[in-house]
């Protein structure tokens, strides 16, 4: 019961979304069309009597009844074509919206890894808009049902065993359903084939990489991977359809069957008036189209539940119990991770395997190890984009499952290595790290991450991103990534600032300016008891860390400032002495 008042409040939720006068018209014209047929039938009983036994005001009020019917009957289907192509002119921008907010507004991103959340995603997106063409559903349920229990009792009152007629829909009721279940456990089946389908599409067509494609020359390839995945879809989709088509036949058959049958019954009978019959006839209609609504109602209940349970999963994946403990305004101890273990699939391997590691406030702390030691899941577990399996993530001693999510991040700056190009104005595409109001904080993130070059462009911060738009420009992987840098550093007083692998696409000059600006960053916000995390390969830029930490298959093996690790004579003196080595 209580999922049936959710699904009611989300389709009126979105019907109010869509617009509440247009939402408002909508279901009075809807409403309307189940009045008609009970209006005709309700006048045409004393009309005919009042016509037979010559009694006028029976006629003029059975009339009334009758042509406000009728007028109802050919003036509802008019508004009714005019809002529904309003709504659903609006209606599926609001349905992508939700599946928007409920994707991209998800405080964690851990559900993206796993193939049950995505798939959901998939048919949700598909069938989002179905959801909200089913707004008015909660009103029409509650009128189509008083439609079939008016004509209930009115055919009771004729003969009483007419009242059992509306009975012999229900075996049309369960073979819809079943028709329907099977058509919607076709759509998840056949999601991870579409998702393929759309993946290799998207890549196809994708800037990013037509380069690799072409020179690899995969065209041919991937059209064929396109053309399995799309086949294997179609086919799930297929089989379903005819089935659920068969089965939902054989259903709807059955009902008209009977009634006729048993109006056939009554009208063999004597002492019937003509008005008797007229009722009868007219209550065929009404009946009939009641119980073809509740049919089809039947089948959309079930449909927009199943969708509507989709959407509360990925709701319930992607937005968990949000934590309430407060972030600190600074940092007073630091950040540590407590025995945390962490994988991402199914498999046994584990990126943390119970991993310790203290990062004091105050502090720029350097992240060093091999491919695969684990330096970019440790970020993701302190942006608290991930949750760890077992073990904790504590902020000044307080567990950040604990915290809210949303507060913490607006205290975390992040730069990574795979950044997002977003196609703004510059000026947009850096704001996008925190501001509200884009003020002069664009410009000095900006100067922080060296990029002098936008001044060089030809509406400096205002200048389009991107060749896809008409005065787009396209920048150098260079220049990107360091409008990454200052995306990062936009946002005022961090807790937090983290950069994974920031400087991979700069030249070695351009990267000791930024790290010597990140440097002053970090001593700036050491009051605070800000935190500059930086990971990278390159030796030679961590060096001047406070802290440099050695990972290894996720397990911290060496720790100290660079004079302590060299005077060690371990694997990171190791690695320093080849990489010095290399550039001499
Ligand atoms: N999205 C993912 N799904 C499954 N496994 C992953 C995922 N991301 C990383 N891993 C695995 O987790 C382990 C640690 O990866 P991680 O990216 O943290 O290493 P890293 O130290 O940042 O490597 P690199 O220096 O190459 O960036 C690796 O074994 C990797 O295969």
């Amino acid at each position: 019961m209580k999922s049936w008042v959710a699904t009611a409040r989300l389709l009126i939720g979105l019907g109010w979304e869509i617009g509440p006068g247009l939402f408002t018209l909508y279901t009075v014209v809807t409403m309307s069309s189940f009045v008609s047929p009970l209006l005709v039938a309700l006048g045409v009983r004393p009309l005919v009597d009042g016509v037979v036994s010559g009694e006028p005001r029976q006629v003029v009020a059975g009339g009334i009844a009758v042509a406000v019917g009728l007028t109802f009957v050919l003036v509802a289907p008019i508004g009714y074509r005019w809002a529904t192509i309003r709504m659903r002119e609006r209606s599926s921008f609001v349905a992508e919206r939700r599946v928007l907010r409920l994707a991209a507004g998800a405080p964690q991103i851990q559900h993206f890894e796993r193939p049950e959340y995505l798939d959901r995603l998939q048919t949700l997106r598909r069938e989002a808009p179905d959801l909200a063409d089913s707004v008015t559903m909660p009103f029409i349920g509650v009128f189509v049902v008083a439609q079939l229990v008016i004509s209930t009792v009115l055919l009771a009152d004729l003969k009483p065993v007419l009242a059992v007629l509306p009975l012999v829909a229900i075996p049309s009721l369960w073979l819809s359903r079943r028709a329907e279940r099977i058509r919607r456990r076709s759509e998840l089946d056949a999601a991870p084939h579409r998702r393929l389908a759309q993946q290799l599409f998207m890549l196809s067509v994708a800037p990013s990489s037509a380069q690799e494609l072409h020179v690899a020359s995969m065209g041919d390839e991937l059209l064929r991977h396109h053309r399995e995945a799309a086949d294997k879809a179609n086919t799930i989709a297929h089989r379903a359809l005819l089935r659920s088509v068969l089965i939902g036949s054989v259903g709807w058959s059955v009902f008209p069957l009977a009634y006729v049958g048993a109006l056939v019954l009554i009208l063999n009978e004597s002492g019937v008036t003509p008005g008797d019959v007229a009722l009868a006839l007219a209550l065929a209609g009404a009946v009939v189209s009641a119980a073809n609504r509740v049919l089809d109602l039947a089948g959309t209940v079930l449909r927009v539940r199943t969708t509507a349970e989709h959407y509360f999963w990925l709701a319930h994946q992607a937005h968990p119990e949000p934590g309430t403990a407060p972030t600190p305004d600074r940092l007073l101890h630091g950040i540590e991770l407590k025995h945390v273990t962490f994988g991402y699939g199914a498999d046994d391997r584990l990126a943390l395997p119970g991993t310790d590691l203290f990062l004091p406030a105050g502090q720029t702390v350097a992240i060093v190890g091999e491919n695969g030691a684990g330096k970019s899941t440790l970020v993701k577990l302190l942006t608290g984009m991930y949750r760890p399996a077992t073990g904790a993530v504590l902020i000044d001693g307080v567990d950040l499952a604990t915290m809210d999510l949303d507060q913490y991040r607006q205290k975390v700056s992040a730069g990574f290595q795979d950044f997002v190009r977003y196609q703004l104005t510059v000026g947009e595409a850096v704001a996008v790290g925190g501001l509200s109001e884009p003020p002069d904080q664009v410009r000095t993130a900006l100067s922080k991450a060296d990029a002098g070059f936008v001044d060089t462009l030809p509406q400096g911060v205002d200048t389009q991103l991107g060749t896809s738009w008409t005065d787009g420009v396209e920048l150098s992987g260079g220049q990107w990534q360091k409008l990454a840098i200052a995306r990062a550093l936009v946002r005022p007083a961090p807790l937090l600032v983290v950069m994974d692998e920031p400087s991979a696409s700069l030249d070695p000059q351009t990267e000791a300016a930024v790290f010597d600006r990140l440097a002053a960053e970090a001593r700036a916000g050491r009051a605070d008891g800000r935190i500059t995390l930086l990971i990278s390969h390159r030796f030679s830029t961590v060096r001047s860390a406070d802290l440099i930490v050695v990972l290894d298959n996720g397990r911290v093996t060496e720790r100290g400032t660079h004079d302590e690790l060299m005077a060690g004579d371990g694997t990171y003196a190791e690695l320093y002495r080849l990489q010095a080595a290399g550039y001499r």
